[in-house]
């Protein structure tokens, strides 16, 4: 294996909904790490943090509401650093087991990592993340005058959107790099990280939640990992399916994944993040590799056995 360096993104059937459900959950990640680290490889991991995200603002909405004097409503970046920091805990927790009970001794961390975007991102403009819980049409209207967006889910249930810029930059890259040398393993950006806007040295909370996909992938680049992986609930990367033209992937190119995207295939919330995110990875160096497949095959998707392998 000549570059050992390694991203895995773990989607969100790699958590659950619930405490108890994600401490469990974590466990079926922690044996794919453990894994990947007995190959070898040096480690980091990223993460969804979706629902997570959407239940702690809806949790510190409340809070707020109970003495709306006194307290303010948590910031959206401030939430995505609780999904974090709560997310890499259970994470960190799972995998340090797993390795002790395979004899393993080495430290896994969690890093707050904050990821720069543009304010001029389109996406604040169009926005395309729905979170929290749903509101009434008065509590829509409420978050209208504030500025911030809703959606009408279904007729008379109202959810906040909000902005889901591009990644340009992770500030805590160095820090991400050093444990990798140690070799350590890192838990960094979960969630796509917490988006921030630069203001000379002052960092400041943008209300956005990056696609994980993408800080993936600007992960892999910057730590100079020759492998994304991206662990889902699925084996393959399919199209039409259900269809006679039904096609699953075993290996594909990125030129044909741009002609497949022309085609219409692979929808805007679902699989393009990633087809997307990992076009732009391999295409960037032919060395590299974008692996998409199930959590409970990790090791075998990695040596071709299943999973999707998409090359330049
Ligand atoms: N190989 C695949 N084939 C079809 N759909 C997929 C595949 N991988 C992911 N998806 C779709 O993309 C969504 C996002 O995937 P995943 O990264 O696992 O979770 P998350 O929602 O946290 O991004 C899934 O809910 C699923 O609908
Ligand atoms: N941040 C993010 O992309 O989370 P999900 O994958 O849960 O949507």
């Amino acid at each position: 294996m000549d570059n050992k360096r390694i991203v895995v993104a773990l989607g969100r059937n790699a958590f659950g909904k619930t405490f108890p459900e994600q401490q469990q959950n974590v466990k079926k990640a922690a044996v794919a790490i453990a894994d990947l680290v007995e190959a070898k490889y040096q480690v980091v991991i990223t993460h969804s943090n979706g629902p997570q995200v959407g239940m702690i603002q809806t949790a510190m909405t409340e809070f707020a509401r109970l003495d709306p004097d006194d307290r303010t409503v948590a910031p959206m970046s401030v939430c995505g650093a609780m999904s974090e920091g709560y997310i890499g805990y259970d994470l960190q927790n799972a995998i340090r087991e797993e390795l002790i009970n395979r004899g393993i001794y080495k430290t896994v961390s969690t890093i707050i990592t904050q990821v720069r975007v543009d304010p001029f991102d389109i996406a604040f403009s169009e926005p395309s993340k729905v979170i929290g819980r749903y509101m009434s049409k008065e509590e829509a209207d409420a978050e209208e005058e504030k500025g911030n967006y809703v959606v009408e889910e279904e007729p008379g249930k109202f959810r906040r959107i909000i902005a889901s810029p591009m990644p340009i930059d992770i500030y805590e890259i160095d820090a991400v790099k050093a444990l990798l040398d140690a070799d350590q393993v890192v838990i960094a950006a979960g969630g796509g990280g917490i988006p921030v806007l630069q203001q000379g040295s002052h960092l400041k909370g943008a209300s956005a939640i990056i696609e994980k996909d993408y800080t993936a992938a600007k992960l892999a680049e910057l730590v100079g990992a020759g492998t994304l992986l991206f662990l889902t609930a699925y084996d393959k990367l399919t199209i039409g399916k259900g269809t006679p033209e039904e096609k699953v992937f075993d290996t594909v190119s990125a030129s044909d994944l741009h002609q497949y995207i022309k085609d219409g295939h692979f929808p805007a919330v679902t699989t393009f993040p990633k087809v997307d995110a990992s076009i732009r990875f391999v295409t960037a160096d032919k060395e590299r590799k974008a692996v998409i497949a199930n959590l409970e095959k990790a090791k075998e998707g990695l040596a071709g056995k299943t999973g999707t392998t998409i090359t330049a």
